[in-house]
């Protein structure tokens, strides 16, 4: 990994990066917080700091969050890390969309491994989110010292609107593993089968066999992953948010978890007078933060 560039933010530091990833077969780039924990000489500190991972929405780079989102507050008061990916990989060797569109294509990745031509060569975002670069962000952290940062373990997941959708898909397939301690998300893509923004990206990137499209909706995964303990699932959604009956639906989650062990352990909370905007999700990044935090052994 190389670092691109490094700057001061609240009491820590953010830090970009980008690598060669061997998923995508591209360069990738994502941005790191690092909270004020990593730099105070705490020997008290009995394991590494973990980790929040933030998956963007439609458009984004790893900028738009990790300058409107306001994590860094957070992540400063808990003490966990954040890591900011990219929303799909980028070049002018990578497909985008014929239609030139901003829902399909570079920025629109969807966090999947896509298996239809000419997407499957670079659009491989699920091994890369969740298999590649954690392991790539352990070797480039950790290589000197006693792992002082654990992205392998001890990590939450959440993101916003299709990052809200991949953060959702990833926690119930990583489940059975307990590939993450926590998941929530800011006005999700819950049933992407069922809205035009996910039946766009299933069909170019999973081809037309809807059957295909079911190991990565939400609402299929989520009837065939047992629930245990007290886990749940925290979601916030806008009464005014523009995508809310058309793309988001988050009714048709709750509708999938009856009579399943998720069933009351998935939480939509609409909140009157917002939008799908950064001012939406920076004003609810403290709940979110908070639920991680307990869920992380932080609090
Ligand atoms: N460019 C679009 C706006 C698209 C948009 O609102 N994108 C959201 C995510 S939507 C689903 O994933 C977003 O996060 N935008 C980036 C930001 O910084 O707000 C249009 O013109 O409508």
């Amino acid at each position: 990994m190389n670092v691109v560039k490094e700057l001061s933010v609240c009491g820590g530091r953010l830090v970009k990066l980008s690598h060669n990833s061997t998923s995508t077969k591209t360069c990738m780039n994502v941005n790191v917080y690092l909270p004020k924990q990593y730099y105070a000489q705490d020997s008290s500190r009995s394991r590494p700091i973990p980790t929040v991972v933030y998956l963007s929405g439609l458009t984004c780079t790893p900028d738009n969050a990790s300058e409107k989102a306001f994590w860094q507050f957070q992540a400063d008061k808990y003490g966990f890390a954040m890591v900011f990916p990219d929303t799909s990989p980028r070049g002018d060797q990578v497909a985008n969309d014929p239609e030139d569109s901003w829902d399909f294509g570079q920025g629109a990745g969807f966090y999947l491994n896509a298996t239809q031509d000419p997407y499957a060569q670079h659009y491989q975002m699920y091994d890369y989110v969740h298999k590649e670069l954690p392991q790539t962000l352990d070797a480039h952290f950790n290589k000197n010292a006693a792992a002082k940062l654990d992205f392998l373990d001890n990590v939450a997941i959440t993101g916003h609107s299709m990052g809200g959708y991949g953060a959702i898909c990833g926690y119930l397939k990583g489940y059975a593993e307990r590939r993450y301690k926590s998941c929530s998300a800011f006005a999700p893509i819950v049933n992407p089968s069922n809205v035009p923004w996910g039946q766009k990206a299933f069909k170019g990137y999973l081809g037309d066999e809807r059957a295909q499209w079911q190991a990565y909706d939400p609402c299929a995964l989520i009837k065939n992953v047992k629930r245990v303990g007290d886990d749940k699932v925290l979601i916030h959604v806008g009464d005014e948010d523009p995508f809310l009956e058309k793309h988001l639906r988050p009714e048709l989650l709750l509708e999938a978890a009856k009579s399943t062990s998720w069933e009351n352990y998935v939480q939509v909370k609409k909140v009157h007078g917002f939008d799908h905007s950064y001012y939406f999700v920076s004003t609810f990044v403290p709940e979110h933060a908070e639920f991680h935090a307990k869920n992380l052994g932080l609090i």
